[in-house]
């Protein structure tokens, strides 16, 4: 049993606040659709059916970013989940907000604008302090509970994720219930056969926190996305660094070599690193070149190339359980996909115990017509689910349960 409130605790007919991550891609300023939205139709959904006025809070990346967008545009898209209408108003807790929330029926749903408009939200500190804060002390009283099922951002103590757990009665939502239960009960499952981690995205740190923290638990990690570059990089290899115009690669090689080469120097058995690389010729075309025959880096790599492929692939079959974390090229653009769809492909159709996650890397699924169903579990969180992996604890779930 959970050592938190459920939604099966919370009477129907009440004045919910509902944290939620509908954190997506943006493109050209256009929010892409996601699994986000599928799951979070479930929960809100739920809520409405059970005669409560829903009030839902998210953010959308971070101030400075591109993708620091209105939530308008993600009303319309969770509406079509839904089924029902989601009114959105772009306030988070001004007048124009209270006086929305206010005019609510039993049964409508209203979504906040981006919470990270809001001075008070970002600052990570503890839930004491947040509740303190004027958007907590403003919305609250209108208010019977607080439900959060913002599970892919547990990892961040900000006034919408710990804040109200203080002041309200606190039940977390169903996103928020599955992921914690299964996510936790991975990281404590025993396999007696080899254990696979495939990994890549753009953040080597990711990386380098799971190999470090599952040495006991995974006996292969195959490595793409840029990581797998910076492996090669920390190998002396002529790759992983930026070229043309590139700006991701340097300043995390700065930040990671000494972790890096110390990695490949004593623990080189442990991970499958890229042996081809998939680039953009002068046609637009993907075309692939051979680390052998690289003598320096001219282009920039945006997927592993198939000889990789086909080396990483068998380690897959063989294997007793598979997880997934980051893909391991720009699967976004059709032509540097086939690393990341093949590789996820081969895992669903063995019958490995398997888990796809990453906020992002979840989304390759859906683009590609790959069905949830073949794999155990498919997580729509990043950051929070490496740490559950590893370990480490989720601030929002240790809210939860002191004010259970
Ligand atoms: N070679 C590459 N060059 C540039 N970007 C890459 C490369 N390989 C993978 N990526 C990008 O990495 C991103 C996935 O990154 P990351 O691993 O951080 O995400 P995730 O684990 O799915 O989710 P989250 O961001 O929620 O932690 C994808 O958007 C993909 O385009
Ligand atoms: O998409 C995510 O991983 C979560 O929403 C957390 O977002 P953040 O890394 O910007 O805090």
């Amino acid at each position: 049993m959970p050592e938190y409130n459920t939604l099966d605790d919370l009477e129907p007919g009440q004045r919910v606040l509902v944290r939620v991550d509908l954190n997506s891609p943006v493109e050209d300023g256009v929010v892409q659709d996601n699994n986000r939205f599928d799951r979070y139709a479930e929960t809100v959904a739920a809520l409405a059916e059970d005669d409560h006025k829903v009030v839902l809070m998210a953010h959308q990346g971070r101030p400075g970013r591109d993708d620091f967008v209105s939530l308008d545009q993600h009303a319309e898209i969770l509406e079509g989940y839904v089924g029902k209408p989601i009114d959105f108003v772009d306030d988070i807790y001004g007048d124009d907000a209270i006086d929305a929330i206010e005019g609510l029926d039993a049964g409508e749903i209203l979504l906040l604008e981006n919470t990270r408009m809001a001075d008070d939200e970002l600052p990570e500190k503890p839930a004491e302090e947040h509740a303190e804060s004027e958007f907590v002390q403003t919305l609250a009283p209108l208010f019977d509970a607080f439900v959060n099922d913002a599970y892919s951002a547990a990892h961040r103590a900000h006034a919408s994720t710990v804040g109200f757990a203080v002041e309200l009665p606190t039940y977390a939502g169903l996103v928020m219930d599955k992921e914690y239960q299964y996510n936790t009960s991975v990281a404590e499952k025993e396999f007696d056969g080899q254990v696979t981690m495939l990994c890549g995205g753009n953040k080597s740190e990711d990386v380098i926190s799971v190999v470090n923290n599952l040495e006991e638990k995974v006996d292969t990690f195959l490595v793409g996305g840029l990581p797998g570059e910076l492996f090669l990089r920390a190998e002396g290899e002529p790759v992983g660094m930026d070229v043309g115009g590139m700006d991701l690669l340097d300043d995390q090689w700065e930040e990671t070599k000494d972790t890096l080469e110390d990695l490949v120097e004593n623990r080189r058995d442990d991970f499958e690193l890229p042996v081809d690389f998939a680039y953009e010729d002068e046609n637009g075309e993907r075309a692939e070149i051979s680390l052998e025959d690289i003598d320096e880096k001219e282009t920039g790599y945006l997927d592993i190339g198939h000889e990789t492929i086909e080396a990483y692939e068998p380690i897959i079959r063989e294997s007793e359980a598979v997880f997934v974390k980051g893909a391991v090229g720009v699967f976004e653009d059709e032509r540097f996909a086939d690393g990341t769809v093949e590789l996820i492909e081969a895992i669903g159709e063995t019958d490995c115990f398997s888990v796809v996650g990453g906020g992002d890397t979840a989304r390759t699924l859906s683009l590609y017509g790959l069905d949830e169903d073949d794999y155990d579990h498919v997580s729509i969180a990043g950051g929070a689910y490496l740490n559950a992996l590893t370990g480490q604890e989720l601030v929002v779930v240790d809210v939860l349960k002191k004010y259970a």
